[in-house]
């Protein structure tokens, strides 16, 4: 009797304690208990404050006012300020939070508190409240993290442009000619294994953290990809990609408007940091000799020994292949990673499908799975194409999509039926006609392994190579990597 008595007295406790809760959390009590529970603690401790005024005194706008301003706009704390305007951003859907006068908002730095407060009086200026005890610790690293979350926040509001170069008559008004970059493929619409894609995005954030690393080095603060596979296989796509990612500007070089070794140099001095240098079939150009510059100067321009003034750039090479090369054109530090860009497979198809059709599944997919597995294959470019004419219907699309499929193989048999098929420079020959062979009999487990290898591996190589892993298990001694430590 007395066991049923204090089960019911908890029941009712948890009961009544729940309903308090609830009607606490649906009405503003709970936020004001809050707030006289800070207000008490603030109590507690001595404070500092500095001042930030808009102008200096000879009404100058000072730079640190600005950088502080747009660094607090975008803290999360402004969305929980008792007031905040809305503005409408550059973009149609854009939204941007804008502190009130007076307000005060709330941030958090290695582990302290910190206030600052939108005075707005006679002249305008940003207070910051911070207790004595942080001050030291942390008032220095603070103003240096205010300073890099503005860079960053000014990189991405910047327009990306793309920057082509010109025949030397046009040099009044600088070689290079730029248009706004509105490329509308992103890292997400991309399709290319899941894992690669993510190595890469983490390859290249790891690289722009890493400018005091370089410098303790003493090498130049760039780094090289090397995209290379068939023709409409997503490289070109992929600097897009590239750039839009970083919200960096791309520099495409065409070498054949390049007169000669040291207008490459002059035309490299002109582009800005934080910038995609891109070649795009850099193979073309030196298999079939087509430009005057030479051999030692497209070699030093991929070695960045041009950017002596300024830095921080992905340089970006494109090839249909590597082989018939000079192979010290790729060297590592010359190229720190190769990315094979492969023609579809099954697994390629279905995230194409799933892009295009909007199919997760669909009743034909086995067949389809069937011909990748013989061997069939086409180009993401293509498979792309057959699906978005077909856009309508999704089974026409797949349809269409195995016909292609089989057409490809029975040209792939011929091929090799009359001896022709065997060699890798047959398949680059299938590449301009558009129907492709394959590089390997099963490109998506090739791609796995290599990023298997990567993962493994690449603590002891020097450039990464994603298209390695049958060479690196012929060759049991790699060579060791001096500079792997910040590259997985
Ligand atoms: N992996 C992919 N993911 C998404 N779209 C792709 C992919 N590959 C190709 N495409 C589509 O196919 C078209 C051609 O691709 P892209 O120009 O990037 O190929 P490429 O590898 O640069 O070819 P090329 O060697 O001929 O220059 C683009 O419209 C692109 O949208
Ligand atoms: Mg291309």
């Amino acid at each position: 009797m007395m066991l049923l008595a204090n089960l019911t007295l908890v029941l009712l406790s948890v009961i009544v304690g729940y309903i308090v809760f609830r009607f606490l959390s649906k009405t503003s009590i709970i936020h004001v208990l809050k707030k006289w529970w800070r207000f008490l603690g603030e109590k507690c401790y001595v404070y500092q404050f500095y001042k930030v005024p808009k102008f200096n005194e000879h009404m100058q706008e000072n730079q640190l006012y600005r950088k502080v301003y747009v660094y607090l706009n975008s803290l999360p704390g402004v969305e929980d300020s008792d007031f905040t305007n809305l503005f409408s951003g550059n973009k149609s859907t854009e939204i941007n939070l804008v502190l009130e006068s007076n307000q005060v908002v709330l941030d958090n730095f290695l582990g302290a508190r910190l206030y600052w407060m939108n005075e707005k009086t006679s002249s305008e200026s940003l207070i910051l409240k911070i207790r004595k005890n942080d001050k030291r610790r942390i008032l220095v690293p603070y103003l240096q993290h205010i300073h890099t979350v503005f860079e960053e926040i000014e990189q991405k509001r910047k327009e990306v442009r793309l920057f082509v170069n010109v025949e030397t008559e046009l040099q009044r008004n600088g070689r290079w000619r730029s248009i706004p970059f509105t490329h509308p493929a992103t890292m997400d619409t991309v399709v290319m294994d899941t894992d690669l894609k993510n190595k890469i995005k983490s390859d290249l954030e790891n690289f722009l953290k890493s400018k005091q690393y370089y410098h303790r080095l003493g090498r130049v603060w760039k780094r090289s990809y090397l995209l290379y596979g068939p023709s409409g296989t997503g490289k070109s796509t992929f600097i897009a990609a590239i750039a839009k990612f970083l919200h960096y500007d791309i520099y495409e070089f065409d070498l054949n408007k390049i007169a000669d070794d040291s207008d490459l140099k002059f035309l490299m001095l002109q582009t800005s940091n934080k910038s995609l240098i891109v070649i795009e079939d850099l193979d073309r150009y030196l298999n079939e000799k087509s430009t005057a510059v030479s051999f030692p100067g497209i070699s030093n321009f991929m070695d960045g020994i041009f950017s002596c003034c300024g830095e921080e750039r992905v340089m970006i090479f494109t090839m249909n292949s590597k082989e018939n090369l000079d192979p010290t054109i790729i060297r590592p530090g010359r190229v720190d990673v190769h990315i094979h860009f492969p023609l579809c497979d099954f697994s390629g198809f279905k995230s194409l499908a799933s892009s295009h059709l909007g199919l997760k599944d669909h009743k034909l997919f086995p067949q389809v799975e069937e011909i990748f597995q013989i061997g069939a294959s086409l180009s993401p470019a293509e498979i792309g194409e057959i699906m978005i004419s077909n856009r309508t219907s999704p089974s026409r699309a797949i349809k269409t999509v195995i016909s292609a499929l089989h057409s490809n193989n029975a040209s792939r048999v011929a091929r090799r039926l009359s001896g022709n098929g065997s060699g890798r420079g047959s398949d680059e020959l299938d590449c301009k006609s558009g129907l492709f062979g394959r590089e390997s009999s099963n490109p998506m487990k090739e791609f796995k392994n290599l990023y298997g290898f990567l993962r493994n591996k690449s603590s002891r190589k020097a450039s990464l190579d994603f298209d390695a892993a049958e060479r690196e298990n012929q060759n049991p001694n790699p060579n060791p990597n001096p500079n792997s430590s910040h590259q997985s």
